[in-house]
């Protein structure tokens, strides 16, 4: 019997740019404290099947539900005040702004609204929580990419999500920090938070993945936990020949 929570579930879900079918016909559940990976070639639609998650696009067919709520009909605003939050592949942060004032930033989009002292206390709480409270006056131009990244981190975190999406968030880390990075997501997943992460560096998606689903040209070619998808020979094919390109 399968006793896991589903918090998400997308059916059919497909996204058109134009005649381009970027997302075709994607199913899929995700469970409450699981990491899922979403993996697949350069192209493959993954970056737009997170956009449709978090509302930043609107599906053009199919349906997204969250426990009850069917949020593929919803505003972004409603969709993060439902719970889900997340970090996009290139950093996005308000430079002249300190990285505590990024952190409260986030946090007036979550559920639970908090203002002044109160506001500022639980920023602060969220750069300790990913190792940045000795930065927390320092505008989030002066800091290193890992830092800034772990920012960007605390700030979906500020939000309180159930669901945190994350966009490549260990791209570009050297192995010492990509070691930490690990560390944080999984702290998270044991602190009873569901996370969706693309990614492609594999040491991570084998560490951390519960269950990967596999993209190709929009649609899922795979589905399964990291060792069964990646010895699968279509999934096998579809990066060999993202790699011929
Ligand atoms: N706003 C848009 N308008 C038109 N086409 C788009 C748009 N966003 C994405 N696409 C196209 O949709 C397809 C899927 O792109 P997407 O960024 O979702 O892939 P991806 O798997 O995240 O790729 P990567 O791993 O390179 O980030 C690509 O062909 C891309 O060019």
């Amino acid at each position: 019997m399968d006793n896991r929570v589903r918090v998400l579930e997308v059916r059919n879900v497909t996204r058109r740019f134009g005649g381009l079918v970027a997302v075709n016909d994607m199913s899929f559940d995700v469970h409450e404290q699981e990491v899922m990976g979403l993996i697949g070639p350069n192209g493959s639609g993954k970056t737009t099947m997170m956009n449709l998650i978090s509302g930043a696009l609107r599906v053009s067919g199919g349906d997204i539900m969250m426990d009850d709520q069917l949020i593929s009909d919803m505003p972004a605003r409603h969709i993060a005040r439902a719970g889900v939050a997340r970090t996009f592949q290139l950093v996005r942060m308000l430079p002249t702004m300190t990285a505590l004032e990024n952190v409260m930033a986030g946090a007036v989009f979550g559920h639970k609204k908090l203002w002044g002292r109160a506001l500022q206390v639980h920023a602060m709480r969220q750069l300790e929580r990913v190792g940045m409270g000795t930065s927390a006056h320092l505008p989030t131009s002066a800091l290193t990419y890992i830092d800034q990244k772990r920012v960007e981190l605390a700030r979906a975190l500020a939000a309180n999500p159930r669901i945190i999406l994350l966009d490549e968030w260990l791209a570009g880390l050297n192995p010492t920090e990509l070691r930490t990075g690990i560390e944080l997501i999984a702290d998270l997943r044991a602190e009873g938070r569901t996370i969706i992460l693309v990614e492609h560096v594999m040491d991570a998606i084998r560490s951390l993945c519960d269950r990967c689903v596999v993209m190709n040209t929009g649609r899922k070619i795979a589905e399964g936990t990291p060792a069964e998808v990646l010895s699968d020979d279509e999934v096998i094919r579809a990066y060999l020949g993202d790699d011929d390109d």
